[in-house]
């Protein structure tokens, strides 16, 4: 897919992996849609995008992923502005292991809820020009991280969900592609509070601190540099890609058909 014009939506834009994945996306040509509940960190980025890329590039819009009325106002401000929506990146999400409910919430709920609203935009079902919808899971979503069980769970839920919608957008018709990216430890705020956020499980730190120094840490724009790739590569559909300091390649999970 040639990013020149096309129009895409961030969630959890203004920090971390989301910022990186809107700086790449706006290098390579898109309007971006920064959404996110961050209204200070929100409003500053686009402050400094501004003078880089002229105001009409994006939008900076004060979304949370848990309310179906504020990411459903975002999507019709996107539309109506920049006309139309062509990327989604389902990026938002916590790790806290004490207020889990809310980690589901937004990491799993806001992933799902994120696309059934974007498809009403996106799919050519309902009108829209098709697309890619790329959502932020996890090398957590690959395997056990044994210090969040609940981080884990939601973004085993995430890859299960993706590969699913890519499968039934095949079936459909809808014209939209959808994949997962999954990192490893990345260095920003999510990963640097860690050992506040883990409750129950709060003395197994040291052991994810030992995972992430013998896997190493990624920087944020080897983190968009893949989502790029999964992004313009038009015969990339239903995969999860890891994405590591060693390297990244697509996940092959066992197949159950003759
Ligand atoms: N940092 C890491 O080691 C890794 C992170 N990830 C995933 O990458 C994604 C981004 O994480 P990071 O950039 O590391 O985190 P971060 O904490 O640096 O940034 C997260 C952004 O999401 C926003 N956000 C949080 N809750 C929100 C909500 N309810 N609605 C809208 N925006 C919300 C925050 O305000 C912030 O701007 C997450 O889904 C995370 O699980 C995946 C693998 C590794
Ligand atoms: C608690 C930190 C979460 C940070 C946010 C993330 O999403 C980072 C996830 C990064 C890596 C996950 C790795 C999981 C690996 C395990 O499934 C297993 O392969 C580890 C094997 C143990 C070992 O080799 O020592």
């Amino acid at each position: 897919m040639e990013l020149n014009g096309k129009i895409a939506v961030v969630t959890g834009a203004a920090l971390g992996i989301g910022k990186a994945i809107t700086e790449i996306l706006l290098k390579n040509g898109a309007k971006v849609a920064l959404l996110d509940v961050n209204e200070t960190a929100g409003k500053s980025l686009k402050e400094a995008l501004d003078k880089q890329y002229g105001q009409e590039r994006t939008l900076f819009l004060n979304c949370n992923v848990e309310s179906e009325e504020q990411i459903k106002a975002a999507f019709q401000k996107t539309a109506d502005n920049f006309g139309g929506i062509d990327i989604l990146c389902n990026n938002a999400g916590i790790l806290n292991e004490t207020t889990w409910e809310k980690t589901v919430s937004i990491n799993l709920v806001g992933v799902i809820r994120g696309t059934y609203l974007a498809l009403e935009h996106m799919s050519k079902l309902s009108g829209g020009r098709g697309g890619v919808i790329v959502n932020t899971a996890s090398m957590a979503g690959l395997g056990p991280l044994l210090s969040c069980p609940v981080y884990t769970a939601t973004k085993h839920g995430v890859i299960g969900f993706t590969r699913a919608m890519a499968a039934a957008s095949t079936a459909s018709g809808y014209g939209v592609r959808f994949n997962a990216l999954c990192p490893g430890f990345v260095q920003t705020d999510l990963f640097t509070t860690i050992p506040s956020k883990l409750g129950q499980f709060s003395h197994l730190a040291d052991a994810t601190e030992k995972l992430a120094e013998k896997f190493g840490i990624l920087t944020v724009s080897e983190v968009a540099e893949s989502l790029l790739e999964l992004v313009t590569d038009e015969t990339k559909n239903g995969e999860a890609f890891l994405v590591f300091p060693q390297g990244k390649k697509y996940v092959t999970f066992p197949s159950f058909s003759s």
